[in-house]
C-alpha cells in the first residue's frame, strides 16, 4: 500500500485515485460524470485546490461555491458518500498524519458548502433536551 507525507506529488495521486473511484460510484458518479467534461482538467483543478488549502500554494483561483450552486441535484447523502470515499482514499494514500489534515479540511469545506447550499447538517444539538423526559 502506498502511504506518503503530504505534498504535492501526494496530492497529485490523491485526486487521481478519488475522482477516479468518483466515476464508478452509484451516488457520486450520475452527479459528476454529466457535469464534468474533461478529468484531466478537472483533477488538475482539484490538485490545484487542495494545494493551496493543504500547503498554502497559490495555484486556485475558482470559487467552489459557485461551482456546487449550479448542480441542484446534490443533496446531503451525497456529502456523506463523498466524505466517506475521501477518508478510504486519503487513508490508502497518505500517511497517518496527512489523511487526518485532508479529512478535517474536507469535512470543514464540506460543512460550510452545505450551509452554501441549504443542506445543513443534521443538527446534534448541544446534547441539552429542550424538554425533560421523565422527570
Ligand atoms: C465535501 C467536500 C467537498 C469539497 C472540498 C469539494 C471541492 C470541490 C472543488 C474545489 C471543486 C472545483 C470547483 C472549481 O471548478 O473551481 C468541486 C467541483 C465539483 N464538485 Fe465538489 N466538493 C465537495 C463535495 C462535493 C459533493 C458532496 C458533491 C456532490 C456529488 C460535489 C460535486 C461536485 C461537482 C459536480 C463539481 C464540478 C462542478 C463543475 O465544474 O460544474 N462536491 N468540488
Amino acid at each position: 500500500m502506498t502511504v506518503l507525507p503530504l505534498n504535492t506529488a501526494s496530492i497529485a495521486l490523491l485526486v487521481d485515485r478519488f475522482y477516479d473511484k468518483v466515476q464508478k460510484h452509484p451516488t457520486l458518479g450520475p452527479v459528476f460524470n454529466p457535469a464534468v467534461h474533461d478529468w484531466t482538467e478537472h483533477k488538475e483543478t482539484l490538485v490545484a485546490f487542495w494545494s493551496q488549502v493543504a500547503l498554502g500554494e497559490r495555484g486556485y483561483n475558482g470559487s467552489p461555491m459557485s461551482a456546487h450552486q449550479k448542480h441542484n441535484t446534490i443533496r446531503a447523502a451525497h456529502f456523506d458518500d463523498w466524505l466517506a470515499l475521501w477518508r478510504e482514499t486519503t487513508r490508502e494514500v497518505l500517511d497517518e498524519d496527512g489523511a487526518a489534515k485532508m479529512i478535517d479540511f474536507a469535512e470543514r469545506i464540506g460543512r460550510s458548502l452545505r450551509y452554501g447550499l441549504g443542506i445543513p447538517m443534521q443538527g446534534r444539538g448541544l446534547g441539552i433536551p429542550l424538554v425533560s423526559v421523565g422527570k
